[in-house]
């Protein structure tokens, strides 16, 4: 459990009480008014406590931290911190602990002796904790024992040190807190793995720019001076010094040339590793991480960012190490040559230094905001694509075009903000740096007029001053080129880092054969904390049987099947396949023995052979086939254009819903599980293909535990029993025979069914 806070500490000892007989927690953060002050629920063996503060409203939270006025911040600073007023009433007075929801918010509701009251009220940042009060306050209630996995604490949804809420639930990440140069130092350790190729681009680029260095020496001072002046080692020389430069001026170009390959190569690699690793990585969350964000998104990640990153391995890296030395080098030369001219020409920097400092960080808010823009236009586009048969239904064409215009001009916006502000802030900054070589050219010339300097030596300052401004530029623009980088750095680690909300356990069992058995013990589950889907549902399906699962659409029976699979975990209960909580097995092998047959059939790119074959990419064409013949796929496979081999999925042949069904169902064949979960599996199809589907499903299902839902209630009369949900809860049990002399709910719903069948038969007729 979360530390008490000392405040609560002494509070409970000033009431002689100890922290030690806290079972459970939580902080309550809003009144029922509407204003922000701390209420702590504390919950014990014997009692519930409130304890009241009644200082200052707290400062409001929100997604980007806490709202703060300036003026009011002296107030803030005592944070509702008493006095505090306490109040207890003991658990035997108490005949309930609910929580009721409200817009973004909830409330704490007791039930005193039959009285209702609410004590507290809190932000959704806390239902989490406020479900799990409720669940320990009637596990306390009814003298159930608490194990520690219950208590083991979820971690707070938003950043300690500025309030800001996490963008990702599943990642404790606050962007705006996160060290930057711990992503910095994490690259790093990234680049290890290509610090052979980045150590011959950085000879490479070493040996280029050294060779380039010789060239204004020879150009300025060996020409002018020595070849045409007549003095020196190359007096009259002149051949032989414009070979000199033509020779280093080659060598200089075939090291360019060689890092330009290894470059080339390189980038190609890092960006091919990265879009692997990202996508790997995303490959490990659960449902609900892909659930929870849009696909246009998530593309951005594995395409845009892998990109920025690559740039920041291959090109960024490099060039900074040899722009940092080019920078030295050539600093270097031209104190030698004449230190108080050197000072003149770095004149300017201070001031560049001091723009830098001000405006990048704001330009790097700026690319952040850029790039979510870009990610919400991606995502528009994906969407209207992906759904492209609702637009053209509806003929919402002109509204989709509207909603990608609004969503273009954002980021166009944004997009002019930030080349704006870099248009602006970059030619100011060539200027100021250029301004040097103008000062060179004016005290260099006077210097010559006064024979203190030779033109030659000016000419070559002059040349040497012109080469700094490259590698200057460099480190200006490095700030940009580093915000790209750190925040594509910290996007893709967010998704290495995220944790899978269905995660498996490091000693989880691997599960070889599958006998079949499945128990669903009282659980409960909520897609969301406190808004339970699935209400203490129980059902035991035997090695073999055949369940059918009915009622009303939305009653919760999608989500037991999702549960039995595990693409969520119960909140409460447990799910056990021969005998093992599904929690305790490893996933692939769970979902090896079980395969599933759903109503919205995903075809992959690619043949039909390969789409049938997606369990096991091995199997033989034969196996294809069979798999194909019982799920009476085979005839209209073959007549295709290339049978097996005809393409389907985006941009492939179109099959129409029921055929996608019966590739769905010989994909399933050819996975043979012990498990077999239809959900809606024949939905698609037309009577007479529903009667070929159901003779090949009917001898599928032998030898196989079976959980099938239908809304064909006729689709289910031969299974072992039925399960009638209503609201998320089993309310009848039994074969189709007890059901209907029952004349319960299940009676109802056949009776509906036949009388829509009655009316579609008239409307047919
Ligand atoms: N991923 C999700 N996130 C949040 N709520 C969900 C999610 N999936 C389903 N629900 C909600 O859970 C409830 C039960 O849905 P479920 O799909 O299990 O019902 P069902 O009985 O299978 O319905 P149908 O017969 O229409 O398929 C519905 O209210 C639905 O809105």
């Amino acid at each position: 459990m979360r530390t008490l806070p000392n405040e609560m500490v002494t509070v409970l000892a000033q009431n002689r009480r100890t922290a030690d007989e806290i079972v459970y927690w939580m902080v309550c953060d809003r009144t029922t008014e509407g204003s922000f002050v701390d209420t702590y629920l504390l919950l014990s063996r014997e009692s519930l406590t409130m304890v009241s503060s009644g200082g200052q409203p707290s400062q409001e939270k929100n997604y980007k931290g806490f709202v703060r006025k300036q003026k009011d911040k002296a107030s803030l600073k005592t944070v509702s911190s008493g006095p505090w007023t306490m109040e207890s009433i003991r658990l035997d007075q108490l005949d309930a602990v609910s929580v009721v929801n409200l817009v973004a918010s909830g409330m704490i509701v007791v039930k005193e002796e039959g009285k209702e009251k609410v004590v507290a009220a809190f932000t959704n940042e806390h239902m989490s904790r406020a479900a799990k009060l409720t669940t320990l306050f009637k596990k306390l209630k009814n003298n159930e024992e608490i194990d520690s996995q219950e208590l083991a604490e979820e971690e707070s949804a938003s950043c300690p040190k500025c309030g800001m809420i996490y963008p990702d639930k599943g990642r404790k990440v606050c962007p705006k807190c996160i060290k930057k140069h711990a992503i910095f130092t994490r690259l790093l350790s990234f680049a290890g793995k290509y610090k052979v190729s980045i150590f011959f681009i950085v000879l490479f680029m070493l040996l280029n720019s050294g060779t380039g260095l010789v060239i204004p020496y020879l150009q300025g001072t060996v020409l002018f001076d020595q070849a045409l002046g007549g003095e020196g080692t190359f007096a009259g020389k002149i051949g032989l010094v414009v070979l000199l430069i033509v020779a280093f001026r080659t060598l200089s170009l075939l090291f360019g040339v060689f890092f330009g390959m290894i470059i080339a190569k390189t980038a190609a690699l890092v960006s091919f590793d990265l879009k692997s690793s990202v996508f790997s990585s995303m490959q490990r969350l659960s449902l609900n991480f892909f659930q929870r964000k849009q696909t246009g998104q998530l593309m951005t990640r594995v395409n845009n960012d892998a990109t920025e990153l690559q740039y920041f391995f291959v090109d960024g890296l490099s060039y900074f190490i040899v722009n940092a030395m080019n920078i030295i080098g050539i600093t270097a030369i031209l104190l030698v040559m004449d230190w108080k001219l050197t000072l003149l020409c770095f004149l300017p920097l201070p001031i560049v230094f001091y723009i830098v400092r001000k405006v990048f960080p704001r330009l790097w808010r700026l690319s952040w905001r850029r790039h979510r823009k870009v990610s919400a236009l991606n995502s528009i586009i994906s969407d209207t694509i992906r759904g492209t048969r609702v637009v053209k239904a509806f003929g919402k064409e002109q509204q989709e075009i509207e909603r990608f215009q609004k969503a273009n001009l954002s980021f166009s916006h944004a997009e002019q903000t930030v080349n704006k502000m870099g248009g602006t802030v970059f030619p100011v900054l060539n200027l100021l740096t250029q301004t040097g070589g103008i000062l060179i050219w004016a005290f260099g010339g006077w210097m010559v007029m006064k024979d203190q300097f030779t033109f030659g030596q000016v000419l070559t300052f002059v040349n040497y001053m012109y080469m700094l401004y490259g590698p200057i530029q460099f480190m200006n623009n490095i700030v940009n080129w580093w915000s790209h980088c750190m925040s594509a750095a910290q996007r893709i680690f967010e998704i290495q880092d995220a944790v899978p909300e269905v995660a498996e356990k490091m000693d989880a069992v691997e599960l070889t054969e599958m006998k079949g058995d499945i128990v669903v013990r009282n659980v409960v589950f909520g897609y969301e904390p406190n808004k339970a889907i699935l209400k203490e549902v129980s059902m035991h399906a035997k090695p073999g049987q055949m369940i059918g699962v009915v009622g009303h659409s939305g009653a919760g029976k999608s989500t037991l099947v999702n549960l039995i699979s595990r693409l969520y975990d119960v909140n409460e209960g447990e799910i056990r396949i021969d005998g093992i909580n599904v929690k305790d097995m490893t996933t692939a092998s769970l979902r090896k023995h079980i395969g599933i047959v759903s109503q919205d059939v995903y075809v992959f790119s690619g043949s039909i052979a390969e789409n049938i074959a997606y369990a096991d990419p091995e199997c033989t064409v034969d196996d294809i086939i069979y798999a194909a013949k019982i799920a009476n796929a085979h005839d209209y496979i073959e007549k295709l254009p290339d049978g097996y081999d005809t393409i389907i999925g985006t941009g492939g042949y179109n099959l129409s819903g029921g055929e996608k069904q019966r590739l769905s169902i010989a994909r399933a064949i050819l996975h043979n599980p012990k498990v077999l979960i239809l959900d809606e599996a024949t939905a698609s199809l037309d009577t007479e293909t529903e009667l070929q589907i159901q003779e090949a499903l009917d001898s599928l299902i032998k030898g196989r535990t079976t959980i099938a839902i239908a809304h064909r209630l006729s689709t289910l009369r031969n299974a072992d029993y039925l399960l009638v949900m209503d609201h998320g809860k089993v309310v009848e049990a039994g074969t189709h025979d007890e059901l209907m002399a029952k004349e319960g709910t299940y009676h109802g719903l056949v009776k509906k069914h036949d009388e829509a069948l009655k009316m579609k038969e008239v409307v047919i007729a």
